[in-house]
């Protein structure tokens, strides 16, 4: 690793930046600046420049305007990626580590330093990983293949490699929106530790406790332009929301409501019964009725997601019966779950949601093909009626409705998954962490949509770990480890939901009432 070198200013300078995409413009004079050491926040809405500014500051990107200097320099020319990797390191949300790959191999993977001349000693190579792992604390074994690690041990060795190429900045893009409640944690021990040793970062979150924990600093960007940057301890999360909103916040609760009458009234719709599913959970029943949204809560290992997926067809149970309006469902088929009235948000985006080059009204519209015209013969214009409408109910920023997806913010795809599975008006909901990556305001409104398909006489499932999502549903299952193991009718606390996802049973409590331990 190469020296720190001497703090002749901020470890970044970025100043008057624009950058234009076509007619939209992505950031327009907009500035930051990182001192040594320094624990600093980026906020703002979806789209509002964040991730545009760190692939300029990365040097992916050039801006058409502005100034940019590391330590106190001008930043290296476009395309040395030696030069830039050597002042700026980036963990990104996305992985970059390759599945079949050793750790050891993922850590030297395109690293000049190893000519590429001489025949690679494979010892040596894992030596050296071993010890860059140790100088990062990072306790993973070399030798293991990336695919059998898990998101956050990935993102250890992500951060390892990142920072062993010198840089003493490094940028951590939306780098929870994967890990559980514990999996932060650690994280953010990583990160005040590095930062003892004085490595500076920019953080971006939509997580505003988030930066409330580990920032000092925040600066705020809204439609392109920088708003604000102070200290965190002078800005609370009202006077937060309203700089990234630019509006006086209501002050009052979110949008949506809980009904809570969908426990008694209300006919079942989506049952699941004693499903299992090898090495994920075991003996897991749902019910969910008309007009409510149920919660599926959990942590990573807990199984829920699975158990979500299942319900969409994703996997194959070795038992138990899925049944929609009473009618059975063929389980571990997408195309079954979707005739029988199943609609699904997956976790993933970029793997199972979306076709990156299509456009906005295209992805919007993948299920309903056979609505707009036999296949092959879709119908422009009604599609894109279709989509209009859907942009205006999700509030979905894009220049267009033929704009191609790839060209949209990380929460504005977000957005047209969850479009596309309203788009077939299912009978049942199911969606994963539908949150994942949506800033403050877009998340109430997402909420509120899924609200809706309850209140339409349908129902929901909302599967997550993140405490706004599960507020908003008129019940909760928590899951532990492959089962269900407490039932939580509304009026849960914080307390006792996460404490049944940490698999504790809390002390019986005369006030527990709307408890069921399973
Ligand atoms: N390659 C591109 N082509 C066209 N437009 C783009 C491109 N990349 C970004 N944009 C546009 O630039 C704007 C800023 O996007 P950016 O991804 O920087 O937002 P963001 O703040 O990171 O949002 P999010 O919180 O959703 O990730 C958006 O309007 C987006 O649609």
């Amino acid at each position: 690793m190469a020296d720190p070198s001497p703090a002749r200013g901020p470890v970044v300078e970025a100043d008057g930046i624009s950058k234009r995409f076509g007619a939209t413009v992505a950031l327009r004079d907009a500035r930051i600046s990182v001192a040594p050491g320094e624990s600093h926040a980026l906020v703002g809405r979806n789209g509002a420049g964040k991730s545009t500014l760190v692939s300029i500051l990365t040097g992916l990107q050039q801006a058409d305007t502005g100034t940019l200097r590391f330590n106190g320099e001008p930043a290296p020319a476009a395309g040395d990626t030696d030069a830039w990797r050597a002042r700026v390191a980036c963990v990104y949300q996305r992985s970059t580590i390759i599945p079949a790959l050793s750790v050891a191999e993922n850590l030297f993977l395109n690293r000049q330093s190893l000519s590429a001349l001489r025949p690679v000693s494979w010892k040596k190579l894992r030596a050296r990983a071993g010890e860059l792992l140790g100088e990062y604390g990072v306790d993973v074994d070399p030798n293991a293949r990336a695919e059998e690690l898990t998101v956050e041990q990935r993102q250890f060795v992500e951060i390892a490699r990142a920072l062993s190429f010198g840089a003493r900045f490094i940028i951590l893009d939306e780098p929870t929106a994967k890990l559980d409640a514990r999996g932060i944690e650690r994280l953010f021990a990583k990160l005040r530790e590095l930062q003892a040793q004085g490595v500076a970062f920019l953080f971006i979150s939509h997580h505003l406790q988030e930066v409330y924990d580990l920032c000092a600093t925040v600066t705020v960007y809204r439609d392109a332009r920088h708003i604000t940057t102070a200290p965190v301890a002078d800005l609370d999360q009202q006077a937060l929301v309203e700089a990234m909103t630019g509006e006086a916040s209501r002050g009052t609760g979110p949008a949506w409501s809980v009904t809570g009458r969908g426990t008694s009234a209300g006919t079942p719709l989506l049952q699941a019964t004693g499903l299992s599913l090898a090495g994920s959970y075991q003996d897991c029943s749902l019910t969910a009725r008309a007009g409510e949204v149920v919660g599926l809560a959990g942590a990573a290992a807990s199984g829920n997601v699975q158990f979500g997926e299942t319900l969409a067809g994703l996997h194959r149970p070795q038992a138990g019966t899925i049944t929609v309006a009473d009618r059975p469902v063929r389980t571990g088929k997408v195309p079954a779950a979707l005739a029988a009235g199943i609609g699904f948000v997956p976790e993933d985006r970029h793997i199972q949601g979306l076709v990156p080059q299509r456009s906005v009204a295209e992805n919007a519209t993948l299920t309903v093909g056979d609505q707009l015209g036999p296949f092959g013969t879709v119908l422009p214009s009604r599609t894109k009626a279709f989509a209009e409408r859907m942009i205006a109910d999700l509030d979905i920023k894009t220049p267009g409705a033929t704009t191609p997806v790839s060209a949209l913010s990380g929460g504005n795809q977000q957005k047209v998954v969850i479009a596309r599975a309203l788009a077939t008006q299912p009978h049942v909901l199911v969606a994963i962490r539908p949150t994942n990556g949506v800033d403050i305001k877009s998340k109430e409104s997402l909420l509120g949509t899924i609200r809706q398909v309850a209140d339409q006489g349908r129902t929901a499932v909302i599967v997550s770990d993140e405490l706004d999502d599960l507020r908003a549903c008129d019940r909760v299952l928590a899951m532990f480890h492959g089962r269900v193991v407490a039932e939580f009718e509304h009026g849960w606390s914080d307390e006792q939901l996460v404490t049944a996802m940490e698999g504790m049973t809390g002390p019986t409590d005369p006030k527990e009432d709307h408890v069921t331990h399973h």
